[in-house]
């Protein structure tokens, strides 16, 4: 069976300690490969191996860097077929979304930011009469350390690691232990791509022990956090007191704004694909929908029948639209929800159960489940499902939206639909999140600022944001004689 090793000093390696962790196939719920269970030995390990890497890595000059970085996205993509089946066995995924959005999008991760050091620059001060001017150095930290979920495994796995290594810093990642396996393959095409070795290290595991060894390491001077929040939490104790820099991307709740005057069928259209891709298990999924009282009859009816024809099915069958979910924790988080709900008083309009797939009878499953609520603050609308749940509600105006949309502790993205170009300017201002999506969803430019307030999260990604988070901005004053 295959083994998921550690990639350490450019080289493929067993944890010291010999350990292993089961990689189960969620969509037949069979253990499919062997994970080594990293420890902090391990970490140890490939941080000296990061730490020499490391002046040679930021003296590299950025064309050679960005050379670098290109071809291990054109690999990626010459690649693409054989990593998009990779992360929908892992994962759960419909192959086709793994190969039109997943690994495409971690070739152009790499690809946008390659070019992005290119043209990052750094700002002057010129204090005009006292000859002195001030220029700001942007350097790389040393070893930094990134850290990603299960959702979209390859895809904010490179998400974090691009701009690292762009900025010329060498890397401790590390994947979620439950999809390890896109990054493990990874580690092969960056020695064709030339990466030198050292300079990205990825190690497989836990995130209590390996990825803990990471984050409280003393001299790893930054960390690059995508998941839950309540790691987020811990991530925050534990660096604190170190110093070290932070980037928290975590959990949402996030509302969609349905107003009576929107484009109807492309919002309709669009709602069922903000509430069900990937299984819901997306942190942008749009989980709260607030429609306005006029309209909602209609949408309903129209929302249920849409989701009610999605194809659920294995996900290398060409038809999926809906696979299986990650694993069977997460299966039975998400059928617990659905009892919370009905304890609560919620309707279940539709869906609300596992799927049986005769041919994979232990594959994790569930239908999408539409779950009418009568108050926002019904705990599947304050607590973060991450899965095919969404719930529906009534708004009777701007206001009353606006209002449901901000009661939340979570503040990452936030749809509106709306042709009235006054009213999606006024919640554009007003919404309580990183990020607000008019008439679209998940429409993503890699150069806007990423990321959320509130509980969502610290720091943004993306564009400049994220170059500038794996630097030290160091200031120089000089002044002259005139
Ligand atoms: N805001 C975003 O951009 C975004 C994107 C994707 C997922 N998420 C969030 O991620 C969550 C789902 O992912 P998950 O279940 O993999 O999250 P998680 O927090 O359980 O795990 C995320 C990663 O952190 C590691 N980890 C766990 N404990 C750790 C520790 N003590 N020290 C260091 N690393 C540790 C895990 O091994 C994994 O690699 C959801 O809450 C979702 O909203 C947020
Ligand atoms: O599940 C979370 C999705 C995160 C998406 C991004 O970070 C992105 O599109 O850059």
């Amino acid at each position: 069976m295959k083994k998921v090793l550690h990639f350490i000093n450019g080289t493929y390696t067993a944890s010291l300690n010999e350990d292993e962790i089961a990689n189960i196939n969620p969509s037949s719920g069979d253990v499919y490969a062997h994970i080594t269970r990293g420890n902090a030995k391990d970490v140890d390990l490939a941080f000296t191996a990061a730490k020499e890497a490391f002046p040679k890595w930021s003296n590299t000059p950025v064309q050679e860097r960005s050379r670098i970085l290109n071809r291990l996205a054109d690999l990626i993509e010459a690649n693409l077929e054989d990593l998009a089946k990779a992360e929908a066995i892992d994962n759960g995924k419909p192959l086709s979304l793994a190969s039109q959005v997943d690994i495409p999008r971690a070739a152009a991760n790499f690809r946008f930011f390659a070019q992005a050091i290119t043209q990052f620059s750094t700002e002057a001060h010129e204090s005009q009469g006292l000859h002195t001017v001030n220029f700001t150095l942007r350097q790389p930290h040393g070893v930094v350390g990134c850290i990603s979920p299960w959702n979209l495994p390859l895809y904010l796995f490179t998400w974090k690691i691009a701009p690292a290594l762009a900025a010329g810093n060498t890397v401790l990642a590390k994947p979620s232990e439950v999809t390890p396996m896109t990054a493990y393959l990874l580690g092969e095409l960056c020695n064709q791509a030339g990466l030198p070795k050292g300079v990205l290290n990825i190690l497989q595991g836990y995130g209590h022990e390996v990825g803990q060894a990471i984050i409280a390491h003393p001299l790893i001077k930054a960390i690059s956090f995508t998941g839950g929040t309540t790691t987020g939490q811990h991530i925050a104790k534990t660096a604190a007191p170190l110093f070290k820099k932070l980037s928290l991307e975590l959990g949402g709740k996030n509302p969609n704004l349905i107003f009576a005057d929107c484009d109807y069928e492309q919002m309709l259209k669009t709602t069922v694909r903000s509430s069900f891709a990937n299984q819901g298990q997306i942190c942008l999924c749009g989980s709260r929908i607030l429609v306005e009282a006029s309209i909602y009859k209609k949408f309903k009816q129209d929302f249920i029948k849409q989701t009610k024809a999605l194809k659920i099915g294995h996900p290398l069958d060409k038809h999926t639209q809906v696979g299986a979910l990650v694993s069977k924790q997460h299966l039975e988080k998400i059928e617990a929800y659905v009892n919370i709900a009905k304890a609560e008083g919620g309707t279940i309009l539709c869906g609300g159960k596992r799927h049986q797939n005769p041919d994979y009878p232990k594959g994790f499953y569930f239908e999408p489940t539409i779950i009418e609520v009568q108050s926002n603050q019904c705990r599947i609308n304050q607590e973060e499902i991450f899965g095919p749940i969404v719930s529906l509600m009534p708004f009777k105006d701007e206001a009353e939206a606006l209002a449901l949309a901000n009661d939340s502790k979570y503040g990452l993205s936030a749809s509106v639909w709306t042709s009235n170009l006054d009213r999606s300017m006024r919640l554009s201002q007003q919404l309580q999140t990183g990020i607000v999506w008019v008439n679209t969803w998940l429409n993503r430019d890699l150069r806007t600022p990423f990321g959320g307030t509130k509980q969502s999260g610290l720091g943004r990604e993306g564009g400049l944001e994220a170059l500038r988070f794996f630097t030290e901005p160091k200031n120089v004053c000089i002044t002259y004689k005139p």
